[in-house]
């Protein structure tokens, strides 16, 4: 038995985002490319007489401190696989990545309390049974302990790990506030009811990944991954995209201030309502995430790389 454990976890941007119909079971249908950056949360577990949460960071006030923290959910659903009394444990969740953000910071948490009790409580869980736990947690859970970059198919939990050939500079423009995802994805069948191609399985084309994106991540490309990325006329490699610009109308300017001043492409990150800059290089990211922070069109700018690795132990 060990007496504390920290795990860190990455943040997400999904390079791709194709979007099926609405399921019967109120998911929709993925091509998903996740990459893994270099912002992160740290969870760390230590023993206690009950399951208690507490949160760090800028964003830690917005983070639920009650059974429905996706930590807390991650704790008690390994305890239950193991056959373990309810947990005695303290998560203590350093958070760096925004909250409610589109980056994934409550699945980070998740894998990472995952990892960190396995190891607290000398658990030993097999990898498989783990990504089955993350699955079960959360569609975006399972990436978060693999990180590096993956295909999600399903609702996103059904992973194939993918090659990178070389680092990306991306810069991170966070909102004030967040969105939620399940609105979201809402108000993307929302306007494509509206636009008159429907909405369901039976009236979205199979979403499908780009064949030139996963050779761009291959080769490590950043000019031919930012070419993937957005096209003219507003075009997104992310479907959920004109949602969250829909929801939040500000973020084109934010988008608009990153390309002016010189990011290779700039999308939103998942659900929004976080926008993502690629850059040539290191400095291009710098000077990127100035301009952004000057144009007042977003709280903070954050350069950083990617890939970077899945849920890692550190102690
Ligand atoms: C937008 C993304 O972050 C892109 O990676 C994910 O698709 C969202 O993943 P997540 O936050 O882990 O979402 P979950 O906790 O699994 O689901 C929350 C809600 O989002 C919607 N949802 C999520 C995933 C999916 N493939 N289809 C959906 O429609 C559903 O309304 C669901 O009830
Ligand atoms: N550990 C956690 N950290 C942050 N939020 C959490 C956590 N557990 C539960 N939540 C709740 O989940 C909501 C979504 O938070 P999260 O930061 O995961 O959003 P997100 O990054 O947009 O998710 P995704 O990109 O996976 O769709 C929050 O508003 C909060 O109420």
């Amino acid at each position: 038995m060990t007496d504390t454990v920290t795990v860190r976890v990455p943040a997400k941007v999904n390079v791709q985002l194709a979007v099926g119909g609405l399921r019967p079971d109120g998911f929709h249908g993925l091509a998903n490319v996740f990459l893994a950056v270099g912002l992160h949360d740290e969870v760390t577990a230590s023993p206690a007489d009950v399951l208690r949460i507490g949160a760090t960071g800028p964003d830690a006030h917005q983070v639920p401190l009650d059974d429905t923290n996706l930590a807390a959910r991650a704790a008690r659903a390994l305890a239950a696989h193991h056959g373990l009394d309810a947990p005695a444990v303290h998560l203590g969740l350093r958070k760096d990545i925004p909250v409610a953000g589109g980056m994934a910071g409550g699945s980070a948490d998740a894998a990472g309390a995952l990892v960190a009790c396995d190891a607290l409580w000398g658990t030993r869980t097999p990898r498989g049974e783990l990504l089955a736990l993350c699955a079960e947690l959360g569609s975006d859970v399972p990436f978060s302990l693999l990180g590096g970059a993956a295909l999600g198919r399903g609702r996103g939990e059904l992973l194939t790990p993918l090659a990178v050939g070389g680092t990306f500079h991306w810069v991170f423009a966070v909102a004030d506030g967040g969105l939620s995802t399940p609105e979201v994805y809402r108000e993307c069948d929302r306007l494509r009811e509206a636009s008159g191609t429907g909405a369901t399985v039976a009236a979205v084309p199979e979403p499908e990944p780009s064949p030139a994106l996963l050779d761009a991540l291959r080769d490590g490309d950043a000019a031919a991954l930012a070419a993937s990325l957005a096209g003219p006329d507003g075009a997104s490699s992310n479907d959920l995209q004109p949602a969250a610009l829909s929801l939040r109308p500000a973020l084109a300017d934010t988008l608009k201030a990153g390309t002016s001043a010189g990011a290779l492409a700039g999308l939103v990150s998942g659900s929004g309502p976080t926008c993502a800059f690629l850059t040539e290089s290191a400095e291009s990211a710098a000077s990127v995430a100035e301009s952004l922070l000057a144009s007042g069109t977003c709280r903070t700018a954050r350069p950083t790389t990617a890939p970077a690795p899945g849920a890692t132990l550190l102690s």
